[in-house]
């Protein structure tokens, strides 16, 4: 639908224009490191479905050119349809989340500011602003009736709506193929994340017991054996995955980004830990687009590229806006000794 199109880019540039405004008042501010980041078209050449090529120049930028089958894409996406809903609406009460997300992520910045500079002084003030907007949003909520609890279970998920038009869901990776087996690591390593509305992780969506449920022969359970397959074969077949020191998979992340949704310029956290980032595009268009480094990569659906080393630190990656909705999945991958001594 092109409405959804239009607004979603509207509201990306209005973001994007009042973000530029902000910080041309901040003098320390690297602006062009993050308003434009030239980028060149990297389209390697075709190398057999499943094989991995590394970029010429961005060190740790990998690529799989159809790492899954067509067959599988459609696999994935039935399961990715029959397990996790679309995200209610829950106006006011997603708003006042939103607001608090905004307003620790200035206090925060406000925080890495020498103390007493203007640039302190700034950004204490646009923090203020933002627990004035919180704080009403909240008076607003309480004469509100609460909303119901988003679904969250092994088997069921209701999507984070964690940006407008950019919803999350997360799913625990099998631990027969290379999963954390440990509930007590799980706990330690993949609680609270606020992209998922911190749900708390015996609330994640298990891609062992989506298996289970689901029936033999079905499109559900060959999705539920591609992810399996996934977790298996990319420590073998990704050279990034391999240089892991026993490579675990971390987890899944399931994205839905709406159609015009963009994913800004970003470096991943270091928490979940993950010495690679591998995702794999499961869009519903022809291709999408994204960035790493300096390095601009078309991906149609069942396409991956994963970032590790200086890719994964050092550059910055982001998602373009498309034309169609955009399904993708992220694996993380850390190594096993990592995980168990932090
Ligand atoms: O979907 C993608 O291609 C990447 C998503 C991403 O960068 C993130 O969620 O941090
Ligand atoms: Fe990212």
């Amino acid at each position: 639908m092109p409405a959804v199109y239009v607004r979603n880019r509207l509201r990306a540039a209005t973001v994007w224009g009042l973000e530029a405004l902000v910080r041309r008042s901040e003098p320390a501010y690297e602006r062009q490191a993050v308003l434009h980041v030239a980028a060149r078209p990297w389209d390697p050449a075709p190398c057999g479905a499943a094989n991995a090529v590394a970029h010429p120049d961005v060190g740790g930028l990998w690529f799989m050119r159809q790492a899954v089958p067509p067959a599988a894409v459609a696999a994935i996406r039935a399961l990715v349809e029959a397990a996790v809903s679309a995200p209610r609406n829950r106006g006011v009460h997603a708003q006042v989340e939103a607001a608090g997300r905004e307003v620790a992520a200035l206090l925060e910045a406000a925080s890495k500011q020498p103390a007493g500079s203007e640039a302190f002084i700034e950004a204490h003030e646009q923090a203020a602003v933002a627990m004035r907007r919180r704080d009403a949003l909240r008076a607003a909520a309480a004469q509100l009736p609460a909303p119901p609890p988003p679904k969250r279970t092994p088997r069921e998920w209701e999507w984070y709506e964690f940006e407008p038009g950019r919803w999350m869901a997360p799913m625990l990776a099998h631990p027969a193929d290379g999963g954390i087996a440990s509930l007590a690591a799980r706990r330690r390593h993949l609680s609270n994340f606020e992209v998922f509305g911190d749900a708390p992780v015996d609330e994640w969506l298990c891609l062992a017991s989506l298996q289970e449920g689901t029936a033999a022969g079905s499109a559900e359970r060959r999705g539920c054996e591609w992810l399996r397959w996934l977790q298996r074969e990319l420590p073998r077949r990704l050279p990034c995955v391999g240089a892991v020191d026993e490579p675990l998979a971390v987890f899944h992340q399931l994205q839905y980004l709406q159609r015009g949704c963009a994913i800004s310029a970003h470096v991943d956290a270091p928490t979940p830990p993950a010495d690679v980032v591998a995702t794999l595009s499961l869009g519903t268009g022809l291709h999408d687009t994204v960035r790493v480094g300096s390095a601009r990569v078309r991906l149609r659906p069942g396409d991956l590229y994963a970032i590790a080393g200086p890719a994964r630190w050092e550059e910055t990656h982001e998602v373009h806006p498309s034309t169609s909705d955009r399904l993708s999945l992220t694996v993380r991958f850390a190594s096993q000794s990592e995980l168990q001594n932090c």
